[in-house]
């Protein structure tokens, strides 16, 4: 008998949760989206999570969701899975799976296509049946990216911070 733990968390809780977690950081007070891509060889490559570049405060740029195009967030968040792909400097993607808490738009899209994203797996479709996402399947699935729903086990953790 090995006396191995046996309620250890599988590996899509675990990069889905790295994934949430990561949007946890999201300063955007509608929407937090996190991405977590992962090699071939279940190792972690990269994180990201919705917000402004660099250098672009939180506190002078908006984050309201309707008015002039220049006094609301759209024209300024980078979204999670660019983040994530532009945060990884060790190479290339070719391969990845990229875990994500909202399924990607059409933009994202383009850029998981192409850094060699071979796998998506996303939690959250709030937004399914827009022009963006439906783009955005249209161009993954003409890929040849595998999409997968992220399916809830309905397992809690609870960690003390
Ligand atoms: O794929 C995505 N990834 C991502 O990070 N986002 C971010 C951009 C915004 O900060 C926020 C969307 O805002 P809202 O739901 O209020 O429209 O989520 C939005 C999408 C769109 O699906
Ligand atoms: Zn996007």
């Amino acid at each position: 008998m090995s006396g191995k733990r046996t309620d250890y968390i599988s590996w899509d809780e675990y990069f889905m949760g790295v994934a949430t977690l990561s949007g946890m950081r999201s300063k955007d007070p509608n929407t937090q989206v996190g991405a977590c891509i992962v090699s071939e060889e279940h190792k972690i490559l990269s994180m990201g999570y919705n917000g402004f570049p660099t250098g672009c405060s939180d506190d002078d740029f908006p984050w309201a969701r309707e008015g002039e195009p220049l006094e609301n967030k759209y024209f300024y968040t980078t979204h999670s899975e660019l983040n994530a792909i532009l945060n990884y400097r060790g190479g290339s993607l070719e391969g990845a799976t990229m875990y994500v808490t909202l399924f990607p738009c059409n933009e994202c899209a383009k850029a998981i296509i192409q850094a060699g994203i071979k796998r998506l797996v996303y939690d959250s479709d709030k937004y399914n049946g827009t022009p963006s996402t439906i783009a955005s399947r249209k161009m993954l699935s003409a890929a040849g990216v595998d999409i997968q729903k992220y399916e809830h086990t309905g397992r809690t953790v609870t960690i003390q911070l």
